[in-house]
């Protein structure tokens, strides 16, 4: 890929925007919102993240003219089989609303018990230089929690405020944004992607 230097990132979820934004900002790269060129929320008819994650690349880029890059991630839960997955921001139904996603969550897991409520969020990234680039580059990282029995902090998104993290002592919802970014799946699979871009960019 040529050097970047602008992309749209393909996601109408604020809280994404905010963490990827704060990352890539720095890098001198110009990051547009989707929203600023009317990219319309597309179909996740994908079975994978990474499915998901090339419908919205190839929407927003197609749409706007600009490289794109898009986030699907979701929390999978141990004792619930993985779910809710690929479907987290709609696991309480349509229209997608992260506190009624938690309350299910919580029913979900009541009868849980410790020791069993662990579970992992998972990122898939993909960035494409345009709307039929054949080779897009695609990263994934997960992050290793627990469910907690009842909501802590005020800050992230999504399922931030059950998402405990024994080693920090704290709920995702209780980390500081650059925290979270130095942490999450996420931070993580951006500085994944950003190492290959580096790759590709020097061979
Ligand atoms: O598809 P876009 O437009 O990017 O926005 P979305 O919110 O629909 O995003 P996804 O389809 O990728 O669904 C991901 C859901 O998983 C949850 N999620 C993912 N990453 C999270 C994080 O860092 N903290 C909390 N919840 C997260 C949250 O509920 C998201 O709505
Ligand atoms: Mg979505």
């Amino acid at each position: 890929m040529s050097q970047l230097t602008e992309l749209v990132l393909a996601s109408g979820n604020a809280g994404k925007l905010k963490e990827l934004g704060a990352l890539l900002a720095p890098l001198g790269i110009k990051v547009h919102a989707q929203s600023e060129f009317a990219v319309p929320e597309v179909e996740e008819t994908g079975l994978t993240f990474v499915e998901n994650a090339l419908l919205k690349a190839r929407e927003a880029s197609r749409i706007s003219g600009l490289p794109a890059l898009a986030d699907d991630s979701g929390l999978a839960v141990d004792a619930l089989d993985g779910r809710p997955g690929i479907y987290s921001a709609r696991f309480a139904g349509e229209p997608k609303d992260d506190g009624r996603n938690n309350d299910k969550l919580l029913e979900a897991m009541a009868e849980v018990p410790e020791g069993s409520r662990g579970a992992s969020y998972w990122c898939v990234l993909v960035l494409l230089e345009h709307p039929e680039d054949p080779v897009p580059l695609i990263v994934q990282a997960d992050w290793r929690g627990e469910i907690l029995a009842h909501p802590r902090g005020e800050g992230g998104f999504g399922y931030d405020p059950l998402f405990w993290l024994p080693d920090q002592g704290a709920s995702a919802a209780e980390l500081g944004a650059a925290e979270k970014n130095r942490l999450s799946h996420r931070g993580r699979a951006l500085s994944a992607l950003l190492l290959e871009l580096e790759r590709r960019s020097s061979s």
